[in-house]
């Protein structure tokens, strides 16, 4: 059995049993501009799919989102949906960097979401890299989804976003939201945000906190120094042998993302975590977490 068909092979073993709560998150989301209902996690009213959830918010929530599932049959859904990932999570800069090939890399890196299928979680907003990524997986008909805190809002500061925008209070429910709702995770090239974001969900599966792989976009060598440092940090003895095999990098979309989906998680440090970190339950099956939400009010 070859390493994807492992990874399958595990998550059909795996998926029945999951049923995570997100007790303790409260967040209350709602669209820029929009007035519209507010859905919150950790309710109890109904047990949702992460992904059934967004498809009901989306309904009444989303700002221009293409619903690429409405009206497409079973088999042509099926035939689109070739990855093993629904969501990617994509961190990169909200600048869009001197050469133009960071840019063609992020309209290359939402082609590939795309063709394979697969919607976009993401920080927000359109400007730099990420307008360039969104407005590409968006133009394409996958669902976009943008976590955004309410301060960053205002368009003047992260221009008009496309598809469906959730807000939250801040910057640390931010990632925790954009951790959950993903499958995977893949940095472009960026700044202190997307370093920090991407080091965060690097940790959080160096701690066992999840299991989805994490991928670098190594654009031009551009994470060549990271990676360099990375393993200098390896032979100091400060990162494990198998702590650096955590990260996933390839030069372009494609590559990547092959790469992630064969990806099999070997590292695996014992630890149990409690439910209310990071909201979501190690997760080894890569199946989007199930949630709870209520409808709570419209404003
Ligand atoms: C006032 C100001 C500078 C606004 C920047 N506007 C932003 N809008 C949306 N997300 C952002 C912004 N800045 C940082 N982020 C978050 O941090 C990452 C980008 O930060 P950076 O540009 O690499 O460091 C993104 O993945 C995003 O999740």
């Amino acid at each position: 059995m070859d390493a994807r068909a492992r990874a399958r092979a595990a998550m059909s073993l795996i998926a029945p049993a999951m049923a995570v709560e997100t007790a303790g998150a409260a967040a209350s989301f709602a669209a820029v501009g929009t007035p519209a209902a507010a859905v919150e996690v950790g309710g109890v009213a109904s047990s949702l799919s992460s992904s059934a959830a967004v498809a009901e918010s989306s309904g009444s929530v989303g700002v221009g989102g293409a619903a690429a599932d409405d009206g497409e049959d079973g088999a042509a859904a099926a035939e689109r949906r070739s990855s093993r990932f629904r969501r990617i999570c994509v961190y990169c800069g909200s600048a869009k960097g001197r050469k133009a090939s960071y840019q063609d890399a992020a309209v290359d890196l939402g082609n590939e979401l795309v063709e394979r299928g697969i919607d976009l979680v993401y920080g927000g907003g359109s400007i730099g890299l990420m307008g360039l990524v969104s407005h590409a997986v968006h133009a394409g008909g996958r669902h976009v989804i943008g976590i955004i805190p309410k301060s960053l809002m205002p368009r003047e500061v992260t221009g008009d976003p496309v598809g469906e925008v959730r807000a939250v209070s801040g910057m640390h429910e931010r990632k925790a939201e954009m951790a959950r709702f993903a499958d995977a995770f893949i940095a472009l090239p960026g700044g202190y945000g997307t370093l920090e974001e991407l080091l965060e969900v690097i940790t959080w599966a160096q701690l066992g906190i999840h299991k989805k792989p994490v991928g670098l976009l190594n654009v031009d060598g551009f994470y060549d120094p990271l990676l360099s440092f990375i393993d200098l940090a390896v032979n100091e003895g400060f990162i494990t042998e198998e702590a650096r095999q955590i990260i996933i990098s390839a030069p372009t979309a494609k590559e990547l993302v092959m790469k992630l989906e064969d990806y099999v998680p070997e590292y695996n440090i014992g630890l149990v975590w409690e439910e209310q970190q990071q909201n979501q339950k190690p997760n080894n099956n890569l199946v989007p977490d199930q949630l709870e939400t209520r409808i709570t009010s419209s404003s």
